[in-house]
């Protein structure tokens, strides 16, 4: 009964969160908007009314009456008819980049040529070189700029990575990362399903499922020993389940897919949100670790011994309401203003796992999807 009526409080007040009042003597860093995407609500509008540092003071729109409509539905301030146009406003300190995977690179590198910190959805761009040179032009800038990977930021998932880094359980041995979602939950025309825009399920869910692997095993991919897709047109996988050898005879299952299959065509499959480490003494499932905040739990078992822990703040940070989004605005924010941060993802991190999914489409022979056609002014 507790834990319903702690779900249905958190969900509630993530949704209805109360607003801060900025702080007296602090500028609010001003974020701009990159399209009127469907996931800026919950990756960055709504986080912000509880962050007294941080407002989210423009966005634009290919079309301007979109925008237009977007702003008044939030409360934005200003809006722009095209993307440039925003970066290039003066009053912006930071973009939120949540356009098309195959569109970061551009958008990345013209908000940081003007200057500008950026918070980057993920996956980090559609290539590993890509992604090197935005994390390069932001260090010559002396800009911050973060892959979005949120769940990396929760407490659930540093209380996991803890409980693997006490030696308790011993070494990691094998980590099973899944996202999976029923079919009908993404349209046919979702921009996931876009070869040229960058889609694949392996670039969407699957970005989270290789993030994790690595995370929870503290270790990189040395080989992909299998792969299996399932295609939803040419080029672009609906479903992806990769093999990988990790250093310390470690094995690896990721399992992502945008839509699985009704079972008998009547029956959606229920979500798979799952990461299990099974190590020397005992295992780990960690259930829903990248919405951690609506619930989770992380079931420890040794032999014949279980418990299960739950963690939904820091003992110096957060609120049980805090979804992984508003903890990585907490963490944004802090690094603009060269304050420490609770957790990070860095530049190699967003390298090593762009690496990892090109290695995948790799060895199926499905190919990493296309580079950018944009070429930075050599003066950035
Ligand atoms: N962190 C997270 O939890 C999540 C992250 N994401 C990531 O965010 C990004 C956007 O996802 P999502 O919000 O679901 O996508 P949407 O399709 O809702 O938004 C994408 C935006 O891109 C703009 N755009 C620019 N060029 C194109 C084009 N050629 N075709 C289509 N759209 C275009 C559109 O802006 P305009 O308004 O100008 O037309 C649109 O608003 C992806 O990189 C995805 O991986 C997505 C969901 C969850
Ligand atoms: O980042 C994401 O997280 C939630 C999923 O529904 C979505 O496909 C993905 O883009």
């Amino acid at each position: 009964m507790s834990s319903i009526i702690g779900f249905v409080s958190r969900v509630r007040t993530t949704f209805n969160p109360p607003e801060a009042k900025p702080l007296p003597n602090s500028k609010p860093l001003k974020f701009g908007v990159l399209g009127a995407a469907a996931i800026a609500p919950d990756a960055l509008i709504n986080p912000v009314k509880s962050h007294p540092e941080a407002v989210v003071f423009a966005v634009a729109a290919r079309d301007k009456e979109r925008a237009g409509a977007f702003a008044k539905k939030h409360g934005i301030a200003k809006v722009f008819g095209s993307y440039q146009e925003l970066i290039d406003d003066p009053e912006i300190d930071a973009i939120y980049n949540p356009l098309p995977n195959g569109l970061h690179y551009e958008w990345t590198m013209k908000a940081l040529a003007a200057g500008k910190h950026v918070l980057l959805e993920k996956p980090a761009a559609n290539t590993a070189e890509e992604t090197r040179k935005m994390f390069e032009l932001a260090e010559t800038k002396g800009l911050v700029l973060l892959e979005a990977f949120h769940y990396r930021f929760h407490p659930a998932v540093h209380r996991v990575k803890a409980i693997i880094e006490s030696g308790e359980l011993g070494a990691v041995q094998r980590t099973t990362t899944s996202l999976t979602l029923p079919g009908g939950y993404m349209k046919a025309n979702d921009i996931r399903f876009n070869y040229s825009l960058g889609g694949g399920a392996l670039m969407d869910m699957g970005c989270y499922t290789i993030n994790s692997m690595r995370y929870f095993a503290g270790v990189d991919p040395t080989e992909v020993l299998s792969v299996k897709h399932d295609l939803s047109n040419p080029q672009v996988d609906r479903k992806t389940v990769a093999k990988f050898a990790l250093p310390g005879s470690i094995t690896s299952t990721i399992v992502c897919d945008l839509g699985v299959p009704w079972k008998f065509k009547l029956i959606p499959s229920m979500p798979d949100l799952n990461a299990t480490i099974k190590c020397e003494k005992g295992d780990i499932k960690f259930m829903n670790y990248v919405m951690p905040t609506a619930y989770h739990s992380i079931t420890v078992t040794t032999g014949s011994k279980s418990r299960v822990e739950k963690a939904y703040t820091f003992p110096d940070l957060g609120e049980p309401w805090w979804t992984t989004y508003r903890y990585q605005l907490e963490a944004f924010v802090n690094r603009v203003k060269g304050r420490p941060t609770h957790a990070w993802v860095t530049k190699e991190d967003s390298i090593k796992n762009m690496e990892a999914i090109e290695s995948v489409y790799a060895k199926s022979g499905l190919g990493s999807r296309p580079k950018s056609e944009y070429v930075p002014s050599s003066s950035v």
